[in-house]
């Protein structure tokens, strides 16, 4: 890899870095949002079963203060005189004004027939009620508080009810007041909520009791309602444990933070659910900015590369031009240079002469004057793809100019490089060219073998030798090979044909 993509890499793997630690942070800052979400819905619950303790502790002091006056003297099947009668009516009528919010306020007999009662008319038998029920199979219950019920005034409410019991525990009437819906809705009055924010007081069956936020228009749920069943069933479950919990989920078709506070002595609780579109308003469209800008830097990072691969390319290309012969592929002489250099010197280390192949078109001139430069060229080609055909990969061949070929062989021998000169001789031999109807043009070569010796770090002295017996080759009828005279072997070798 190029060192400018090198560097453009590590630009990359830092921005993905950076990238990957923002990306971490805001998933951290989201959760943290949702926990905050979470955090206030349970405040506000909190706060608003506290006030619904505190006023269920008045009713049940009002309440208590009538069981402690009536006696079981008081109630069929005995019958106190009209006088008595007359006091426990004012008495109730008094307590019913201690609490505002109460539609009614009574006693019931042990038979669960209402005996006496600021308003009503007496007589009315509740015996199927489950709160009488409840009362009669249970007299050591201190107090009772019914679920949301339609009551006999014909309205919604809750009924707080406490046993009158005689001197041996048994049940022989019920005290209990009726709390109009108004008892609960006023808390939630007094609570600041966003427009897609809920707080609702439900009973221990999910049904509303009370509720501040929006009814929306697609899915009105006020008092009287039964929540959706997913959270009718945590309502349930939380009235088991009578605690806190919170958990998303649906209200009004909108996903909400929710926390849900339950009444613990009563079976109500209150429900806070906080818009989490509301809550997260912020933080997505700092993700949609994040994603925007992620992507924006990944269309850069692309279309950077893409200059980069294609300057690289370019680059490549001009390289490959400046090395390569543009008639045969074959490396040029500059680039033979370069190459002959750099093996010299390992040449040099490893104490391994480098073997050097010269050869020359015989009577290149005369191709070309007889046969035309077009033939001469496919000529050139033929002999550099002859050159291809027989060499190592790791030996290199280049054309040195004209008709003038070379091929470097590093680790060379003389014997190997004998050898493949005469291989290459032969393969020149069987070249045939022909085009059209031109006559078919047969060429040989010369060539000249030289070694490097130790201490030669330039081609310059090989290539002279090779040149030499080269020229020796020709002087010697041209169509043979010469190997120079170094390193104890004879001055010529022999040519193979
Ligand atoms: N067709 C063609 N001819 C070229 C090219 N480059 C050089 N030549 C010709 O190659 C010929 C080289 O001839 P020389 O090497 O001097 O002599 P020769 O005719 O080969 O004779 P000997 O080398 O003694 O066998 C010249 O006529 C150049 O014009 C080329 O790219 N294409």
């Amino acid at each position: 890899m190029r060192r400018k993509t090198q560097g453009i890499v590590l630009c990359i793997l830092l921005f993905v870095a950076a990238f990957t630690a923002a990306g971490i942070d805001l998933y951290r800052s989201r959760n943290e949002i949702r926990e905050r979400g979470f955090a206030s819905a349970e405040a506000m619950s909190f706060l608003v079963s506290e006030w619904l303790a505190g006023s269920f502790r008045e009713v049940d002091y009002v309440v208590r203060n009538v069981t402690d006056v009536i006696h079981p003297g008081d109630l069929p099947p005995f019958a106190p005189d009209a006088e008595r009668r007359a006091d426990i009516t004012r008495l109730l009528i008094d307590k019913h004004k201690s609490l505002p919010h109460s539609d009614e306020i009574g006693v019931f007999d042990g038979q669960c027939r209402l005996a006496f009662a600021a308003y009503s008319p007496i007589g009315w038998d509740a015996s199927d009620r489950d709160y009488c029920k409840a009362l009669r199979a249970n007299p050591a219950l201190d107090h009772f508080t019914t679920n949301l019920l339609w009551s006999n005034l014909n309205k919604y409410e809750v009924v707080h009810l406490r046993p009158l019991t005689d001197s041996r525990g048994r049940l022989v009437g019920i005290a209990g007041a009726g709390l109009d819906l108004s008892f609960f809705q006023r808390w939630l009055d007094r609570v600041h909520i966003g427009p897609h924010d809920t707080v609702a007081i439900v009973d221990n069956r999910g049904r509303i009791l009370a509720r501040h936020g929006p009814a929306t228009p697609g899915a009105p749920k006020g008092p009287g309602h039964q929540l959706d069943y997913p959270l009718q069933r945590q309502v349930a479950a939380l009235s088991l444990t009578g605690a806190a919990r919170r958990f998303p989920a649906e209200l009004d078709d909108r996903p909400a933070l929710v926390s849900l506070q339950h009444l613990g002595a009563q079976p109500i609780a209150v429900l806070v659910g906080l818009d989490e579109a509301t809550l997260m308003r912020e933080w997505n469209d700092k993700a949609a900015q994040f994603a925007f800008g992620l992507a924006l830097i990944g269309i850069l990072i692309v279309l950077l590369l893409r200059n980069v691969w294609l300057a690289e390319e370019r680059a490549e290309l001009l390289f490959q031009q400046a090395c390569t012969d543009p008639l045969t592929r074959l490396a040029n002489r500059r680039h033979f240079f370069e190459t002959a250099l750099r093996e010299l010197a390992r040449a040099d280390r490893n104490l391994t002469p480098c073997g050097f192949i010269l050869l020359d078109i015989d009577n290149f001139k005369e191709i070309n004057d007889l046969y035309g430069h077009r033939i001469g060229d496919l000529a050139l080609v033929a002999v550099a793809n002859a050159c291809l055909a027989i060499i190592r990969d790791t030996d290199t061949p280049a054309r040195l100019g004209g008709d003038e070929f070379v091929i470097l062989i590093p680790d060379a021998d003389p014997a190997g490089a004998m050898a493949m000169a005469n291989r290459l001789l032969d393969a020149i031999r069987a070249i045939r060219i022909q085009e059209d109807n031109s006559p078919t043009l047969q060429i040989t070569a010369s060539f000249g073998i030289a070694l490097s010796q130790h201490g030669e770090l330039t081609p310059e002295a090989p290539l002279s030798r090779a040149d030499s017996a080269m020229y020796e080759a020709k002087r010697a009828g041209r169509d043979t090979l010469c190997m120079a005279a170094d390193r104890g072997l004879p001055p010529t070798g022999q040519a193979s044909a």
